[in-house]
């Protein structure tokens, strides 16, 4: 080990089978780093944590954490390393807090000290400690039943820290808790996990969380690692729909033309081509002809206006940003309404209030849609 920042990292490269379902993945998370893991339900999410966790035996891998081989099994699925998990020093924080009922909440964060050999004194105090740091010194005598779920997720936090793991695996940790509770939790942790540098690994479907505190997101997708990079590039450039979903963005799949557009097909025949304009630049960078492209934008850039009666739609080469479509769908969205066309179902389209009044949006109309090309980032897919 070369010490710093790559000391006491997780390396996990997994295969892991759950009845029919096979995750197939790799990923590195450095001491003081956190990994955010995205994806539908589904995907492997939970799987790929209890393979950390050693709650499922890789039938292929390994798992290790700084110099620690917590899990390893050949290529004829024999495992031939395997720590306890009791002796793995994974901390582990789910949606609900799991506290013991029948001990107060002090002895509830006493207990790690306690099991990793410290006399009760001592315990106690690196209990109090901990308790102070999040928070919920004040709930030291009380049992968890008489606390709320927020306070309760506050001394889970203690309770895990508390007992000075040397993994973090947080599951969905702030899913069951109301909005500020939700903000509190996540600037606390987001502290905590800087101050002790721990690595983490973070399963969430809320991109607020992997934002605030992630640097780096993986995509799993059936099993399968589907994208991985920083979050701003995640969240800025998804590759699948799911992502784009989450970080807000439309993702239009389609292929690659001449001119570095995409060319999307709809149903119906309907054909739409979105570019983000052309420069040198760019040219290099062109995905070839025919190949998978995507095309990102924001629901909100694009521009409805009314079809004039005598409008000439069909054309054989299809104008570039501009297309017809039928509206299917009407939803409300933050600030107005969000609609979606018969012709390309998949793409949202969002405008305020006043301007879908002033349209008359209703299911069946027809309308030009338009975006500019600064509003579009297209990609090669690979
Ligand atoms: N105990 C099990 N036995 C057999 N198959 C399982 C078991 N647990 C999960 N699976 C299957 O493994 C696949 C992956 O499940 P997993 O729970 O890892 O997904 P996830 O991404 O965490 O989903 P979610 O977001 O719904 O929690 C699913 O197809 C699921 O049906």
């Amino acid at each position: 080990m070369t010490g710093g920042e790559t000391s006491g990292a997780l390396v996990a490269e997994v295969v892991s089978e759950r009845g029919a379902f096979r995750l197939e993945a790799a990923v590195r998370v450095d001491r003081g780093e956190v990994l955010a893991v995205l994806g539908p339900n589904g995907s492997g999410k939970s799987t790929l944590l209890a393979t950390i966790a050693g709650l499922i035996a890789p039938s292929r891998g390994e798992v290790r954490l700084g110099e620690r081989e917590l899990a390893r099994s050949g290529s004829d699925g024999r495992r031939t390393v395997a720590t306890a998990v009791d002796r793995r020093r994974i901390g582990l924080l789910g949606q609900e807090s799991l506290l013991f009922r029948h001990l107060s909440v002090l002895e509830n964060v006493a207990f790690g000290p306690r099991s990793q050999g410290l006399r009760a004194g001592p315990a106690r105090t690196e209990a109090r400690h901990w308790l102070e740091r999040v928070g919920a010194a004040e709930f030291a005598a009380r049992r968890p039943a008489e606390l709320s779920g927020g306070q309760q997720q506050r001394v889970a936090i203690a309770r895990t820290l508390a007992a000075r793991p040397e993994l973090l695996l947080l599951d969905e940790p702030f899913a069951a808790l109301d909005v500020p509770t939700a903000a509190a939790m996540r600037r606390l942790l987001g502290e905590l996990c800087a101050e002790t540098a721990t690595p983490t690994v973070l399963v969430t479907h809320d991109p607020l969380d992997a934002i605030v505190l992630a640097r780096r997101a993986a995509v799993l997708h059936d099993g399968r690692i589907a994208q991985i990079g920083t979050v701003a590039e995640v969240l800025g450039h998804p590759a699948t729909p799911f992502v784009a979903a989450l970080a807000g963005v439309n993702l239009a799949l389609g292929v690659a033309t001449a001119r570095g557009e995409v060319q999307l097909e709809g149903t119906d025949g309907a054909r739409l081509v979105l570019s983000s304009g052309s420069t040198a630049a760019d040219a290099a960078a062109r995905p070839a002809v025919g190949r998978a492209a995507s095309a990102v934008f924001s629901p909100g850039a694009v521009h409805v206006a009314p079809v004039h009666e005598g409008t000439q739609e069909a054309s054989a080469a299809p104008v570039a940003n501009r297309w017809f479509g039928t509206v299917s769908l009407l939803q409300p969205a933050p600030g107005g309404v969000r609609l979606t066309t018969v012709e390309h179902p998949e793409l949202a389209i969002d405008l305020p209030g006043a301007a879908a009044v002033a349209l008359d949006l209703q299911p069946g109309a027809r309308f030009a849609f338009s975006i500019a090309a600064e509003e579009v980032t297209v990609r090669v897919r690979d």
